[in-house]
């Protein structure tokens, strides 16, 4: 699985900004970019790319959102090559305004918040070592690129989260970036969408994952829930495991209500209520389907033996 996600917690981030990646440096400039440099990626980064891009494409063709492959249709990404930022930024200022900028790995939420703020994407440079396919910590070029880029190709997701960013900065002062951080989880993570023909993925964190992309739509375990904000905001998330619930969204238009509505309010009405572990099931919960958690349970029967 792409447990590749301690990268979004607060948490994990202490103590560890930007030098995660092993040997990165403090970063060269206030707001952490470096350049990719991308000649000096080796064949073997390359080889691993290929194997990385060839396995997903594979995988995601009915299984990924419509905007995801269109958006990856569009883009200069493909199996030869670890793609180049200053293409991807070509193309993508053209549709949609953004660009994709190069850090070391994981940067402090105030940094990511204000270049998501800008339109600027900020995309680990490093790329997974070869024994590290299925997991890692940090967001690598594959996830952010393969997994993120494509998205950013569509107008509501754009400005989505462009005005995340803003949200971020706004949750930081108000002390609730963990109530928000929930909202980015459960939809550019990890979202799921309703179209004609069924449950697709749209989440990065799923589409850059070969086992959670058939986790997430093919097994019984886990739940799938339409998506409700408040809920949503209240629930906790796994960062070292595939997801208990994921939720749904029937549009990604969605997602543009969402980053209409004026969040503070909420904050103030959820600040007394209880947080929900992941695998609950609540009954004003509208199911897509309900899980058995088999998977999640057959791990907790080990720990607990
Ligand atoms: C809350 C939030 O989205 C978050 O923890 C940030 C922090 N820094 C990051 N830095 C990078 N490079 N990528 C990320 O996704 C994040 N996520
Ligand atoms: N609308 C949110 C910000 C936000 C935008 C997009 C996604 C999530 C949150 C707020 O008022 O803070
Ligand atoms: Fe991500």
């Amino acid at each position: 699985m792409l447990k590749h996600l301690k990268e979004h917690t607060s948490d994990n981030l202490k103590g560890k900004h930007g030098l995660a990646a092993g040997d990165a440096a403090q970063p060269e400039r206030p707001d952490w970019t470096i350049d990719q440099g991308w000649d000096k990626y080796t064949p073997a980064e390359h080889a691993v790319w290929k194997t990385l891009f060839e396995r997903q494409s594979k995988l995601l063709p009915g299984r990924a959102c419509d905007e995801f492959v269109d958006g990856m249709k569009n883009l200069p990404i493909g199996p030869g090559q670890i793609p180049n930022f200053e293409q991807l930024s070509d193309v993508l200022m053209k549709r949609t305004g953004w660009q994709v900028v190069a850090v070391p790995g994981l940067v402090p939420d105030e940094v990511f918040f204000e270049h998501l703020a800008h339109r600027r994407f900020p995309a680990g440079h490093f790329i997974r070592k070869p024994h590290e396919l299925d997991y890692l910590e940090e967001p690598d070029v594959f996830h952010d690129v393969f997994g993120h880029v494509p998205m950013l190709m569509n107008p509501a997701i754009a400005d989505y989260i462009q005005a995340y960013g803003e949200g971020g900065l706004r949750a930081q002062r108000l002390g609730v970036l963990d109530k928000l951080a929930r909202v980015y989880w459960y939809t550019v993570e990890f979202g799921l969408l309703k179209q004609k023909d069924g449950l697709r993925i749209y989440g990065a964190g799923i589409a850059s994952s070969y086992t959670e992309t058939v986790f997430s739509l093919d097994d019984p375990s886990p739940n799938r829930i339409d998506f409700e904000l408040e809920r949503v905001m209240r629930t906790n998330y796994r960062i070292d495991d595939f997801q208990e619930s994921y939720f749904v969204i029937d549009s990604l238009d969605r997602l543009l209500e969402l980053a209409k509505i004026d969040f503070a309010p909420i904050y103030d009405r959820i600040a007394n209520l209880p947080d929900f572990e992941p695998g609950t099931l609540l009954p004003s919960d509208t199911l897509v389907s309900r899980g058995t958690g088999r998977y999640h349970d057959a791990k907790r029967a080990v720990v607990h033996a």
